[in-house]
């Protein structure tokens, strides 16, 4: 029999679910426990005033399902009635939206916890796997995510119950190792006197690396955005860029052996974010897996994480949906982040 706890928990169906970045924001609407989500097109929030504005026009002029609840997951800290959220404009205020939409919940999650509720249950076809080790059921796991900032979260196993732990890890610090780290990271912009993970593990920290190596060599940079970068390495056209990807990828796996060793990630490490899909073959490439075991004196425990991209092209979502449908599974707490009427 379920308890008062188990009750307590529920978010009545139909629930509008909502992943709002800085960029994009994706919405669906669950009808119930057991059908696909109802999916509408992404849209830009440049492209709307409010969130109201483009939750009224994108999703409920476009349907006749009215959601009782509402879950969203959003790029920024959560907190107070009033939530900005982070590279946006727009502002989350779950009691205007309750009068507004006539719903009777409102829950706001952090982007990255809305990851680490997916990674609990993605299937091997929403998984790309990067080198060796296998996932050890109900255990801990992280995710990383390198996009316009570097997204940092764990899932820890406890209890029968998945447990988010979202942070501000992308903001530990990175340093040099080998010669050639110690010829370029005196070039790198640096934050507050100090070279942090997001410093060079996201977007323009792709860019901040590229302009130190070509610093490094004494070399003009022929490129300023990340996906110019990525071109020209992925396709080998250009050694400097190439070089860029090359140790992109080193420091991505340090970092990712980093958190697998602060979670006992025996269930693994995704990455998630807008570069790890468009990256794989060079994430295939030797780099990578070796940063992420050179952890001594743990390198074969190292060995048997597995390490895998995210390819769900909507798995916050994805993460939202699993907890609407089954919240009891999972121990997000919700104090001061939901609103009910
Ligand atoms: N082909 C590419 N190679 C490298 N970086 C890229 C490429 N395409 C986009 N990026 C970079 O990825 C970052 C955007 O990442 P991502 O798509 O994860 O956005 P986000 O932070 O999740 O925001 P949102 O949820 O609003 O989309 C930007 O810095 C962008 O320059």
């Amino acid at each position: 029999m379920p308890n008062i706890m188990d009750q307590e928990a529920i978010v009545h169906f139909p629930i509008l679910i909502g992943d709002i970045g800085g960029t994009n924001a994706r919405f669906a609407i669950l009808v119930d426990a057991f059908a696909q989500p109802k999916e509408f097109p992404i849209l830009a929030t440049a492209d709307f005033g409010s969130i109201e504005e483009a939750i009224q026009v994108c999703v409920l002029d476009k349907t006749s399902v009215q959601p009782r609840a509402a879950i969203f997951a959003i790029a920024g800290p959560v907190d107070g009635d009033e939530i900005q959220l982070t590279n946006c404009p727009w502002v989350v205020r779950p009691k205007q939206m309750m009068k507004d939409f006539f719903l009777d919940d409102v829950i706001v999650l952090n982007d990255f916890e809305a990851q680490a509720l997916a990674a609990a249950s993605l299937d091997e076809q929403h998984r790309h796997g990067i080198g060796g080790g296998a996932i050890e059921a109900n255990t801990s796991r992280v995710v990383l995510g390198p996009g316009t900032g570097l997204g940092v979260a764990g899932l820890v196993y406890s209890n029968h119950n998945w447990i988010p732990v979202p942070g501000e890890g992308g903001h530990i610090d990175l340093g040099p190792r080998t010669d050639r780290d110690f010829a370029i990271f005196p070039h790198l912009e640096a934050i507050g006197g100090r070279i942090s993970a997001e410093q060079i593990l996201c977007g323009s920290g792709m860019v901040n690396l590229y302009r130190a190596i070509c610093k490094a060599d004494e070399v003009k940079p022929a490129y300023s955005a990340p996906h110019e970068i990525t071109g020209a390495g992925l396709d080998g056209s250009d050694p400097l860029a190439a070089e860029t990807l090359s140790l992109f990828a080193t420091f991505l796996g340090r970092v990712a052996g980093d958190l697998a060793l602060v979670f006992m990630a025996r269930g693994g490490v995704f990455l998630s974010g807008g570069i790890a899909q468009k990256i794989i073959p060079v994430l295939e490439k030797p780099e990578f897996r070796a940063a992420f075991e050179d952890k001594a004196p743990h390198e074969e425990m190292m060995r048997s994480i597995p390490t895998c991209v995210i390819t769900h092209p909507l798995a916050a979502l994805f993460g939202l949906a699993s907890f609407a449908r089954t919240p009891v599974r999972f121990g997000v707490a919700t104090e001061g982040r939901r609103w009910r009427a």
